[in-house]
């Protein structure tokens, strides 16, 4: 039998072994898509306690929590730290199967060098080991990064944020990670939704103007960008909880978002078309800069209406949806390719039966001389676990290039989640191992190795093109 989670954990063959060693095992991390406070980091936040670094703001343990019958206040609430852990430490046996078992002991085990296995049983001694390791230091968000060995770290920000932190950091002579921004400008794509008015408002403060029409808001989104991209930016990022299109005019656009600043009610219709439109001209941007588009397809979100009211959005209770993908999305795609205008594309669905369409889609829009140029994303979500991860590559690889894949992201909020990494490069490692071990791939270390390092680092290395004069001024 072998033992749980040792060297060779998920390594069930001696070239899988060998490969995540020799070539996967010490390459950095760029972790392009993660939802990490800038402030933390430039901060280096402290943290106070187990409960603190490794519960807060994580809300797949908060769904395992109340999956297994926890209470809200031992989980969002108000209980004492200790009794959070408690509940946490209790509940994580029943997550046998869930990826959670397994990032759990991971987290402990490499930030912490916690062996024991987690339970009500052994809370006591984790809950000591680990808090006396905080209050000794070296464990602030800068040190987790580091100890990870993530060179690059692309936050999520609204256009309308300042970047305070991120201009800080690019100046911050102490710390070797980028820490970039990313462009997600969805408040000003959600047209119907509550926040959209108050978010034009704040855009028009950060550009120093009101924006009274679509051309104005167009013109502050331009203006967004480029700062964006003066700090640093490299990516774009769009949640599409379903795939808009409607073809438009901009003066269509221009009256449908002319209805909404004055309240009137916008059509479905109408909000495919602004959305398209609005989509168009921001592709159009990204490509002039050589950003990548992220496209994060076909999430159920806030679900639970009284637990949204309650704790808003990111806090466990979405789902995947299973909007149609095919059609609009070829589309939105193609008007951009039409123009010459299409950029680097990376296409996540939160629904696995669209990893095939989408695979194939990229292979419609590949070109300008840009290996990998159209990406299936990583597994996102509720499939970044073992099974959810395999029929990504293994889709990829059946339908395009996986060697030409940009590899794992956290996409977490807790600075203890770049074991996620770990456990991909294990994954991938195992996979081609076995390829090899059946005769189905030969035994070509160099080939493999470099695959392998590819993906775990240089394909976003140069996929992204990270500028050297973005780090921070010496
Ligand atoms: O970027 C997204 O929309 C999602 O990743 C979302 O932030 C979600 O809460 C998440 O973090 C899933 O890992």
């Amino acid at each position: 039998m072998k033992p749980f989670m040792d060297d060779n954990f998920l390594l069930n063959n001696q070239t899988a072994i060998d490969l995540y060693h020799s070539f996967a095992k010490d390459m950095p991390i760029i972790d392009y898509h993660c939802h990490l406070s800038p402030q933390e980091i430039y901060e280096n936040k402290s943290f106070r306690n187990l409960t603190d670094v490794w519960l807060s703001g994580d809300h797949y343990k908060w769904r395992a929590l109340r999956s297994n019958g926890v209470e809200e206040q031992l989980i969002t609430g108000d209980a004492p730290d200790r009794n959070k852990f408690d509940a946490w430490a209790a509940t994580v046996p029943v997550t046998l199967g869930n990826p959670l078992y397994h990032w759990s002991h991971l987290e402990l085990k490499r930030f912490f060098g916690i062996d024991e296995l987690i339970n009500l049983k052994n809370a006591g001694v984790i809950w000591e080991k680990v808090n006396t390791l905080l209050a000794g230091g070296g464990y602030g968000a800068r040190d987790l990064i580091t100890r990870s060995r993530v060179k690059v770290i692309c936050t999520t920000d609204d256009p309308a944020d300042s970047l305070e932190y991120h201009i800080k950091l690019k100046e911050d002579a102490g710390f070797d990670t980028m820490v970039l921004p990313s462009f997600r400008p969805d408040k000003g794509l959600e047209i119907n939704r509550a926040t959209f008015r108050p978010w034009i408002d704040r855009l028009g403060e950060a550009v120093g103007q009101p924006i009274a029409s679509y051309g104005e808001l167009l013109s502050a989104l331009e203006a967004r960008i480029r700062f964006f991209d003066s700090i640093g930016c490299r990516v774009s990022d769009h949640a599409l909880d379903y795939v808009p299109y409607a073809a438009a005019t901009e003066e269509e656009a221009a009256a449908i978002f002319a209805k909404a600043l004055q309240g009137a009610e916008v059509s479905h219709l109408e909000e495919q078309q602004y959305k398209t439109w609005t989509l168009l001209f921001l592709g159009r941007q990204y490509n002039k800069l050589g950003w990548a588009m992220q496209l994060h397809i076909n999430a159920s979100r806030n679900n639970n209406s009284r637990m949204f009211a309650r704790l808003g959005p990111d806090t466990g209770y979405d789902s995947i949806n299973d909007s149609q993908v095919a059609y609009p999305l070829t589309r939105l795609l193609d008007a951009l390719e039409t123009e010459n205008a299409l950029p680097k594309t990376i296409l996540y669905s939160l629904d696995p039966v669209n990893y095939p369409i989408l695979a194939t889609v990229m292979g419609s829009f590949q070109g300008g001389g840009v290996a990998g140029k159209m990406q299936l994303g990583s597994a996102w979500w509720f499939n970044d676990t073992k099974d959810g991860m395999l029929v990504q590559m293994n889709t990829l690889a059946n339908i395009g290039l996986l060697s030409r894949f940009v590899g794992m992201l956290t996409d977490s909020r807790s600075f203890l989640s770049y074991t996620r990494h770990e456990y991909f490069r294990r994954l991938l490692c195992d996979m081609l191992g076995d390829w090899v071990e059946k005769g189905e791939a030969p035994h070509d270390r160099e080939l493999l190795g470099t695959m392998v390092q590819d993906i775990c680092y240089h394909n976003a290395q140069r996929y992204f093109g990270f500028r050297q004069q973005d780090r921070r001024k010496a």
